[in-house]
């Protein structure tokens, strides 16, 4: 059950939840504005520091004014759990939004109608090794790993930091002991059939993501992302969790970029918690950010790479069974070049999702406003 009131906050129902809480509608009973409230019910308790740094944070996001940023109203402590008030929006995820087909999206007014954001299934940014065999959420009362939305593992549960990073990308360098790195067809693939089938199956995907319409949304959308990042890099911040759902798009197709800030606020400089433990969505991390370097705006494009790439060609650019395994992809390899997933994709889009996905932060565009030209080329 909901709690009723959280603070001044009437609460109405719940908007979805994600790895560090619960998002509600909920009514300001001195003013009777609706507002999105975020609690932070898995986070630890704050004690009175940790409620003094947040009341500061506050003051950085609160001044935030821009048409693409998610407005923060208020920020506050209940029972214990910080919350943060924001402005309510009443729209769709990016990833939903780009399924959006036909007519949901044809209205007189040139707004598209909603099924409701509640009522679909959760964004699905997390990563596939929910059911490694390392998985342990026993560990702590705040689970940052459920925070970067993929179930806790040992190997997430970094004391030490970056060089603990290090040692688990070293052990991924180890040959697989149980060959299930063994890429050889089983004979039910080697079936011309089969392989056929597998042909039409992928055509039909990359058809349904080269749909004109959608890929006019997806550039619209990654245009006013870019002008979002712009704009909170401008003010000195670096978003550190940008991921497909923390990029909503309202009834009149204008994006909001949310959560950002955040992830300051559980993290320190490096990006790690106190205890070690990283904050962040793994998928979406850059190489620096996995080896808990400092931050700045490019950590932040890196991850507008990996959306850019998934959107653009179905899968993520690198896909693994652990989060060491994916570190050390995301540290050694090159992602496959979208066209050769995607034969029909965007050239355009596809050179800039590369270009952002550079491993060496001097290769990758520098600016979210040199990445805004370039998509508008
Ligand atoms: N300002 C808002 N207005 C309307 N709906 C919102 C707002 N913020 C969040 N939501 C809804 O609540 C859901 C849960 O949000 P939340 O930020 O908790 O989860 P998340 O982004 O999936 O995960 P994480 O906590 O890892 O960032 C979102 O998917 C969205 O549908």
């Amino acid at each position: 059950m909901p709690p009723k009131l959280i603070g001044p906050y009437r609460v109405m129902d719940t908007l979805g939840s994600g790895g560090v809480g619960t998002v509600y509608r909920a009514l300001d009973r001195r003013t009777n504005d609706t507002v999105a409230l975020k609690l932070l019910s898995a986070a630890p308790a704050l004690d009175a520091r940790a409620a003094r740094r947040l009341a500061r944070e506050y003051e950085t996001l609160a001044e935030l004014a821009h048409p693409n940023v998610v407005k923060v109203f208020d920020v506050g402590v209940f029972q214990g759990y910080p919350y943060l008030v924001m402005e309510l929006i009443e729209g769709l995820t990016l990833r939903h939004y780009l399924d959006l087909r036909g007519s949901d999206l044809h209205s007189p007014s040139g707004s598209f109608s909603l099924p409701r954001s509640r009522a679909l299934p959760s964004d699905d940014d997390s990563d596939s090794w929910g059911d490694a065999e390392d998985s342990d959420d026993s560990e702590s009362p705040f689970n940052l790993a459920a925070f970067s939305e993929e179930e806790p593992s040992e190997d997430m549960n970094l004391h030490g930091g970056a060089e603990s990073v290090r040692a688990l990308a070293d052990a991924a360098d180890e040959p697989d002991t149980e060959g299930s790195d063994d890429t050889r067809p089983s004979p039910a693939l080697a079936d011309p059939k089969v392989q056929l089938v597998e042909r039409r199956i992928q055509e039909a995907r990359t058809d349904e993501l080269n749909r004109p319409e959608r890929m006019g949304r997806l550039k619209d959308a990654m245009l006013q992302v870019c002008e979002a990042l712009a704009y909170i890099h401008g003010h000195g911040l670096v978003h550190r969790d940008l991921k497909p759902s923390n990029i909503m798009v309202d009834e009149d197709r204008q994006v909001r970029l949310m959560d950002f800030g955040l992830a300051k606020f559980l993290a320190d400089d490096a990006g790690l918690t106190g205890d070690g433990r990283f904050v962040g969505t793994f998928r979406y991390m850059s190489p620096e950010q996995i080896l808990g370097e400092p931050l700045d705006a490019r950590a932040d494009l890196y991850s507008l790479g990996v959306i850019l790439y998934e959107l653009l060609s179905g899968r993520p650019p690198f896909d693994a069974k652990t989060p060491s395994q994916l570190w050390q992809q995301v540290l050694e390899v090159e992602p496959a070049p979208v066209l050769a997933i995607n034969l029909k994709g965007d050239p355009q889009l596809a050179r800039v999702a590369h270009r952002l996905l550079r491993k060496e932060l001097d290769d990758r565009y520098q600016t979210a406003e040199e990445v805004y030209e370039a998509l508008a080329e």
